[in-house]
């Protein structure tokens, strides 16, 4: 199916310490989105290193390790169509100090580095960090009974 793909969201330490879980997890599925995979994690230097590769020559990259791996994350799986660039729109900008109201980060946070959520940024970046945080047996493959009021099969 065209534009059907799958992204990786995580809800980060400030957003489980701050109980904002079930109200991330319910923009998704208010969205029309289908959830496959889920776990509450401790991660570890090395998985987030691998994360956030690209940024490792950043000068916050110790601290993001360090907020990263300061309590629990929430990481998801998430199906539908147009999914990656439908779930950054809602994520908002990095910085939620730009974030438009409406969007978890400028709903939710005001600091570039306590953002509450991550969202893969292409389709390249989701199929990565899907296989980098999920084996596939873990992801469910399951038909979603309203599917066919959300996109025209
Ligand atoms: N200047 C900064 N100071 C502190 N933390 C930062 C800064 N810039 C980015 N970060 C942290 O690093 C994360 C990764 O930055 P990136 O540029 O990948 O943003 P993003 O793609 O919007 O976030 P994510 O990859 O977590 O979805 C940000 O989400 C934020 O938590
Ligand atoms: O100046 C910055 C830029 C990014 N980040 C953190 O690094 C993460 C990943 O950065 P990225 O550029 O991938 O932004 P995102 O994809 O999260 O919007 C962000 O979410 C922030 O948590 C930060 O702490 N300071
Ligand atoms: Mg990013």
């Amino acid at each position: 199916m065209s534009g059907w793909q799958r992204t990786l969201i995580a809800v980060k330490p400030d957003g489980v310490q701050r109980r904002l879980v079930g109200q991330i997890i319910q923009r998704f599925e208010q969205r029309g989105f289908k959830l496959v995979g889920l776990k509450m994690v401790q991660a570890s230097h090395g998985i987030l290193s691998e994360h956030y590769g690209e940024l490792r020559t950043k000068p916050f990259f110790q601290s993001l390790l360090t907020y990263m791996s300061s309590g629990p994350v929430v990481v998801m799986v998430w199906e539908g169509h147009n999914v990656v660039q439908a779930s950054r729109k809602m994520v908002g900008q990095t910085n939620p100090a730009e974030a438009p109201a409406g969007t978890i980060r400028g709903d939710f946070s005001v600091h570039v580095s306590r953002n509450v959520v991550h969202a893969s940024d292409s389709q390249e970046g989701a199929q990565k960090e899907i296989q980098l945080w999920f084996p596939a047996k873990d992801l469910l493959d399951w038909d979603c009974c309203d599917q066919i009021y959300t996109i025209e099969v």
